[in-house]
């Protein structure tokens, strides 16, 4: 039988004096958590740990010995500071500012330094003098659960920004609340919707994605709804409508800010009776469909400009989760640079890394059009170089500064030299709608201005070229 007390005084449960060292009830510590299968740590307020047990000792390869005493972070990190100060949502900084339980999840070092992704739950636990320590219970996820996979695409990343995300994505499609992610253009939301989908009980169903930027007006009730035979002119046979696809699966509405007010007050009575009629049907139908939400505007903003309907919002808005901008996870570039790199290898048939150059010059950069335009930049790059390995050279990615273009009409950007690339294609979608784009830091708004078509054009002609 162990004694804490021996191993560490300074630190052990119920310290204050050799009299009320003894733990409650006289339990021994160890005994207690070597119960447990997985790793498990009591952490006292400095970050020392004062037990561990067998399955921890084992996952670091560790003796009790040499694990008592040092700092948590030291041991899961190999970092001389606690996670918070690298960014890091630290339960041990959570648990004792609120005394709530916190749940994370974070990238584990062993001693031969192999990364791993673990969930670690929190808990607060007093000793009989009401001293708090931080039990910890690691959960090694598998390794699959690296990455995200949904079908051929994986979310990849391992920035605490983007590990926070993933916890929040893990943690909401749990329930079934519906979920609205914000996030900047080409972040990641589709995948995120996608991923959402996948970790929830609706796994097996149907993800219907419906983009409600590209949507036409007229067509809104028929796609959404469904139509019976001869609902109107030309309309040949009964249609099920995506609502009613989406029955026992989710229901993703892509660019939800882009719906017009019309359509807003059609899709929440849907929302709110979960009933509907297909187009020129008396019947009344139900369906059981979780709803995903997408937009990269502020939709309460809106609200308040009378754009977007407050009601509708909170019913799509249970649930908010933000997805951070490239530029905030800088240490994610590598790694989805050389997923995407994978991805165009297999479409081209042919193989491309980077230069240690390139990877610099793609580290500094902002990328306005977040992972999107990565994709774009690395694709052009390696149908750019003459060998395997691609040169800073290669990437062309230089940001130009944005003109003062307010008073700018389409005519007028005829004449102007910045801007003759974009010169209009038929159909009106321009040469180098990604060069424009890239010139207004991602600002399609800016960009339908400048065009002088609406920003649901821009966005179509976007889904149209990815
Ligand atoms: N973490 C990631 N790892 C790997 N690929 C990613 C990641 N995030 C996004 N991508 C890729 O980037 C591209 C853009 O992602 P996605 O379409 O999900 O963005 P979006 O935020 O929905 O864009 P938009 O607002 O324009 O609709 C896709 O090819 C997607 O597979």
């Amino acid at each position: 039988m162990m004694d804490m007390r021996n191993r560490n005084p300074s630190s052990s449960l119920g310290h204050k004096s050799t009299q009320k060292s003894k733990p409650a009830l006289g339990l021994d510590v160890q005994s207690v958590l070597n119960i447990q299968q997985n790793p498990m740590v009591l952490i006292d307020e400095h970050y020392r740990i004062i037990a561990a047990n067998r399955a921890y000792q084992e996952a670091y390869g560790m003796q009790a010995d040499e694990v008592l005493g040092r700092c948590c972070h030291e041991i899961s990190h190999h970092s001389p500071v606690p996670c918070h100060m690298r960014g890091e949502d630290c339960p041990h900084q959570a648990v004792f500012t609120t005394g709530e339980a916190h749940e994370v999840r974070h990238i584990h070092y062993d001693h031969q330094n192999h990364a791993e992704h673990v969930r670690i739950r929190g808990h607060a636990i007093k000793d009989q003098d009401g001293n708090t320590y931080l039990g910890e219970e690691i959960i090694r996820l598998p390794h699959q659960d690296d990455e995200i996979t949904c079908g051929e695409m994986r979310m990849v990343g391992r920035s605490p920004a983007f590990l926070k995300c993933l916890h929040h994505i893990e943690m909401s499609a749990r329930t079934d609340a519906s979920i609205l992610l914000y996030g900047e253009s080409g972040v990641g939301k589709e995948l995120a919707a996608s991923a959402l989908h996948q970790f929830s009980a609706r796994a097996a169903g149907a993800f219907i994605t419906v983009d409600c930027a590209s949507l036409p007006e007229t067509l809104f009730e028929s796609e959404i709804l469904g139509h019976e035979r001869g609902a109107f002119t030309g309309c040949l046979g009964r249609k099920r409508g995506l609502y009613e696809m989406a029955d026992g699966g989710t229901l993703f509405l892509d660019e939800v800010g882009e719906l017009p007010l019309s359509m807003q007050a059609k899709l929440l009575r849907v929302l709110e009776t979960g009933t509907f009629r297909r187009l020129g049907g008396a019947e009344t139908l139900q369906a059981n469909v979780r709803i995903i939400a997408a937009t990269n505007r502020n939709l309460l903003e809106m609200a308040g400009q009378r754009q977007f309907r407050e009601d509708l919002y909170y019913r799509l808005a249970a649930i908010t989760i933000d997805l951070p901008p490239l530029r905030e996870r800088r240490e994610d570039i590598p790694g989805i640079a050389s997923v995407l790199l994978e991805r165009i290898g297999k479409s081209w048939g042919g193989q491309w890394s980077l230069s240690k150059e390139a990877e610099k010059r793609l580290f500094a950069y902002d990328f306005p059009g977040n992972v999107r335009e990565l994709r774009n930049i690395l694709q052009k790059a390696a149908a750019l170089a003459d060998g395997p390995v691609i040169q800073a050279s290669h990437l062309d990615f230089e940001l130009p500064q944005p003109k003062a273009v307010s008073h700018l009409s389409v005519s007028d950007e005829v004449n102007d030299s910045v801007i003759r690339p974009t010169a209009l294609r038929n159909g009106g979608q321009p040469d180098d709608l990604d060069g424009l784009l890239r010139q207004y830091r991602g600002n399609r708004r800016r960009v339908a201005e400048i065009l002088g078509v609406s920003e649901r054009t821009v966005y179509r002609w976007l889904r149209r070229g990815s």
